[in-house]
Formats: structure tokens, C-alpha cells, sequence
């Protein structure tokens, strides 16, 4: 945790909507003119694409490594760079490439890591989206090292449709290689990054209200329409509950730390909970920076 260099994490599984919330997050920087330095989760795979298959061909299919697990990840380098960045406002990261679209934007082929470099120096805050930002294990403590952690959990069968979707449509998979990576991952799936969601400080649980029963079948990804979202509160002290139903048409209360909202207005509901915790861990950096100045 650092007052004058804050990191928020954005956590959450492969298809969850990490990567589709960071638009929210980069409306509300806009705004505010906060300058972030963006980590995306997958930079911290272990192996490039070709590695992890041969990683697989070693094991002769009887190794659950998966990306959702520590073998498949350098869990010690994202918690030190979060550490360094805590400390000093600085730290190395890069892009993992996973389409031709990507490839043309970052330079390299897919499946491939862009070169380790320096982040930008100046940056307000570290903002990381992914699948580890609020992990723990034996020997490493990432959760620990974040000011802000956010959960973004879709109930499993819509996950599992999301990333069905996304996977065949911008990743060119079929869709039993999409069902094998996810039969693949399921030890650590529970292992890692279940037990997240108990690290943050705010998760965000999109409902289908649509029949989503067999998500391998499924053809299109239920609308916002078709879904409610729980949020839930870790410490529930100091948020303006009344305030957010007031604004939040449609929603309600459904325990004392939770508030429901239509899924529609998941984008307005961030907004007005994570506007005022982003700007409070700003301009307390920004205050100790100006009595560090003085
Ligand atoms: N709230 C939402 N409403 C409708 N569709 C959504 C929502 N969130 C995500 N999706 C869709 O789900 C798919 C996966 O979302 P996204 O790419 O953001 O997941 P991710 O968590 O970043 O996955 P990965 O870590 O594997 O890259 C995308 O097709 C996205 O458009
Ligand atoms: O989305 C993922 C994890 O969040 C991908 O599965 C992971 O990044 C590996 O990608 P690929 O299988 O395309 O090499």
C-alpha cells in the first residue's frame, strides 16, 4: 500500500470483462485528469505462446499448468512491481499479443511479449487489469501491495460465454479448444482465482436474467438488458447507499453490503462508487507529494 504512489487492480478471470472495464476506468482518469500507467495482467505470463505449448508437449499432457496458476505466471515480478512502484512511481512492464489486431498496434507477432520497458515517469497511479491482481499464495502476496482492488465475477456459465465469444471471434479458437483451456484451468481456477474475490475491496457480479444454462451452446452473450449486477462491499463504512439507489434507477439493496443494479447501468454505478475513491487516493498522493516538495 503506498500513499504517494497508489496501485488499483481490476481482478478477474479470462473472459470476465477486466480488459471491457478498463474503458469505465479510462473515462473516469479522463475526467479527472488522472494520469494512470496501465499494466495488463497477461504481460506477466511466464511463458510466450509457443513456450506454453511446449511447456505442455514436456508434460506429455499430464500437467495442470494452466494460466490461471503460479508455474504459468511470474507472480514474484508482479508483486515486486507493485512493491517498486509503491515506493518510487516506477517499475518495467510489457504486452503480451494475442491477436493480428494487437500485433499491428504493439509491433510483434501474436503470441509473443513486446520488450520489458520503463514505465512513463509522472504517472498518478499503477492501474493493473487481469487475472492476478488481488492473488495470494504460500510465498507471494499481491493482494497486499494494492490500494484499491477491484473483483469484476460474472456468474460462471456467463464467464464461461463471454470467453467462449470472445476467444472464437477475436481470437480465431474453436470451440473445443476454447472448452479444453477451460477444462484444462479449472484446478487452478479454484485454486487462484476464486479465492480473489475474498482480497477485494469491491466485486462486481454481472447476473444473467436470461437462461444461460448451457453456455458451450450459446450463441450470443446475454445483453446488459438481460443481467443485473450485485455489488458487494467489502467494509460497507463510508459509502452513501442512499445516495447510490437515488441515482441508480432500478436498484435495491439486497444485503446490508450488497446493492443490485440493473445491468444497464453497471457503467453509471462505477462511476459514481469509484469516481470518489479514485480521486480521495489521488490527491492524497498529490498532498504528500506537495509537503515532500516543501
Ligand atoms: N458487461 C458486459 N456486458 C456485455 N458483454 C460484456 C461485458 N463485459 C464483457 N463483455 C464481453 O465479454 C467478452 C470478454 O470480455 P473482456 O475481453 O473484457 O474479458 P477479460 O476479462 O479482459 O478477458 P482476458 O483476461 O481473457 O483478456 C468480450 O466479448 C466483451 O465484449
Ligand atoms: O486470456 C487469456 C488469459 O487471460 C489467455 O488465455 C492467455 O493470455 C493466453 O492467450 P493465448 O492462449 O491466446 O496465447
Amino acid at each position: 500500500m503506498s500513499r504517494r504512489h497508489p496501485v488499483v487492480a481490476v481482478t478477474g478471470s479470462s473472459g470476465a470483462g477486466t480488459s471491457t472495464i478498463t474503458d469505465t476506468f479510462a473515462q473516469i482518469f479522463a475526467r479527472e485528469s488522472v494520469s494512470a500507467a496501465i499494466v495488463h495482467g497477461d504481460s506477466f505470463h511466464r511463458y510466450d505462446r509457443e513456450g506454453m505449448k511446449r511447456a505442455h508437449e514436456a508434460a506429455a499432457g499430464h500437467s495442470e499448468l494452466s494460466h490461471f496458476g503460479p508455474d504459468a505466471n511470474l507472480f514474484e515480478e508482479l508483486e515486486a512491481l507493485f512493491e517498486e512502484y509503491g515506493r518510487s512511481g516506477s517499475g518495467r512492464v510489457r504486452n503480451y499479443v494475442h491477436d493480428d489486431e494487437e500485433a499491428a498496434a504493439l509491433g510483434c507477432q501474436p503470441g509473443t511479449f513486446t520488450p520489458w520497458q520503463d514505465l512513463a515517469p509522472g504517472s498518478d497511479l499503477l492501474y493493473y487489469e487481469g487475472l492476478h491482481g488481488a492473488v495470494q499464495t504460500e510465498t507471494v502476496d499481491v493482494a497486499s501491495k494494492v490500494d484499491l482492488l477491484i473483483g469484476v465475477v460474472p456468474t460462471i456459465n456467463l464467464e464461461w460465454i463471454q470467453k467462449l465469444h470472445r476467444d472464437r471471434t477475436k481470437r480465431g479458437y474453436s470451440t473445443e479448444a476454447v472448452t479444453d483451456t477451460i477444462l484444462r484451468r479449472m484446478p487452478d481456477y479454484v485454486r487462484y482465482i476464486c479465492p480473489q474475490f475474498s482480497n477485494t475491496h469491491i466485486n462486481f457480479q454481472r447476473v444473467p436474467i436470461v437462461d444461460t444454462s448451457n453456455p458451450f451452446i450459446a450463441r450470443w452473450i446475454p445483453t446488459p438488458d438481460e443481467s443485473m449486477v450485485v455489488i458487494r462491499f467489502a467494509d460497507p463504512r463510508g459509502f452513501d447507499f442512499p445516495y447510490l439507489l437515488s441515482m441508480i434507477n432500478g436498484s435495491f439493496m439486497s444485503r446490508a453490503n450488497s446493492i443490485v443494479v440493473p445491468g444497464g447501468k453497471l457503467d453509471l454505478a462505477m462511476q459514481l462508487i469509484l469516481t470518489p475513491l479514485i480521486w480521495r487516493l489521488v490527491d492524497t498522493a498529490r498532498k504528500e507529494h506537495s509537503l515532500a516538495r516543501a
